[in-house]
């Protein structure tokens, strides 16, 4: 007890700078222990809140938006502009109930330095992540992603014990397709029934290019049937869409199976019998949704 008063006494006389000197040293080791953003942000906003009694942190990027608060209500505030080696970092503003002093923003500067670097760093990871999840050629989620996706899914559905669904659709007699108009209109095809399938979802459903000309939705909280009632939707968009290339109009259809997650579902069994379903529709002749209910 004695030695923890003692211990006390000895590090309140130590200089502000030397703590902030220290105090920097260890958050820069906390920061170089993460590529995630939001663990990023968090450790800092941490570890400035201690220091400065800072109330609130926003944090903006391209339009994304973190705050992390204490105190909701605090108004006085200082905004910084982040920027490395001519690369744009996004904007962090900092809140609190009374007004921060030039000491007190010299020191949140001081830290700034230690967030820099790392921020970066995974500024640029989330942007090779992202690049990763991507399909080139439409701009929606790749099968890596969709994988990812089933599988948070999966384990939501098995906690709030909600429905959950899929739709794979492959384009009918694509390579009719490119040996008819080339293959860049193949490639048009494609595009545009990425943006039709984005305009038929909801926000949170989740529509991906598995691969080739074939595609798939992941619908969080949708059984079978209101799945199979999307699926016809974009069945009857695609077959009425003109789909057009350099002039040319191409006459396009696709074909759909459904599921819907039954407990015990591994994410594989969901994608085949929806993959069954969809075998089912292209051999009773295309341009229909069937449905497999295991
Ligand atoms: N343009 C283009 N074509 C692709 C792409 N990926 C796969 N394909 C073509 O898609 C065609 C798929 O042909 P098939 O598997 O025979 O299927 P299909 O002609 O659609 O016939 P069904 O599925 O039975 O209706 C092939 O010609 C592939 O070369 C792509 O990224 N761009």
């Amino acid at each position: 007890m004695v030695e923890k008063n003692i211990i006390t006494l000895a590090s309140s006389r130590e200089p502000r700078s030397l703590k902030l000197d220290r105090l920097n040293q260890s958050l820069i080791r906390k920061l170089q222990t993460s590529l995630d953003l939001a663990e990023l942000l968090d450790i800092f906003f941490s570890e400035a809140a201690d220091w400065l009694s800072i109330d609130r942190m926003k944090y903006s990027y391209q339009g994304r938006n973190t705050t992390l608060a204490r105190n909701e209500k605090a108004r006085h505030s200082a905004n910084y502009g982040l920027k490395l080696e001519g690369q744009q970092l996004g904007e962090l503003t900092i809140f609190r109930s009374s007004k921060l002093g030039a000491d007190e923003l010299n020191d949140f500067e001081c830290m700034l330095s230690a967030l820099i670097y790392p921020l970066r760093n995974a500024i640029r990871y989330q942007a090779a992540l992202d690049l990763a999840m991507r399909d080139p050629l439409t701009g929606i989620a790749n099968k890596m992603a969709m994988d990812g996706q089933l599988q948070r899914e999966i384990a939501l559905v098995f906690r709030h014990a909600e429905p959950m669904s899929v739709i794979m659709l492959d384009l009918d007699f694509f390579k009719m397709v490119n040996d008819t108009y080339g293959h860049m209109a193949g490639d048009a095809v494609l595009m545009q029934t990425a943006t039709i399938m984005q305009e038929v979802c909801r926000e949170s459903d989740f529509p991906f290019r598995f691969g080739g000309e074939e595609f798939g939705i992941i619908l969080p909280k949708t059984d079978a049937e209101g799945a199979s009632i999307i699926a016809e939707r974009l069945r009857l968009k695609i077959e009425s869409h003109r789909f057009s290339f350099n002039g040319a109009t191409i006459p396009c259809t696709a074909s759909f199976g459904v599921s819907a997650y039954k407990p015990e579902d591994t994410r594989s069994d969901l994608l085949s019998r929806a993959d069954r379903a969809l075998y089912k529709a292209k051999q009773s002749g295309r341009n229909k949704v069937l449905i497999d209910l295991g």
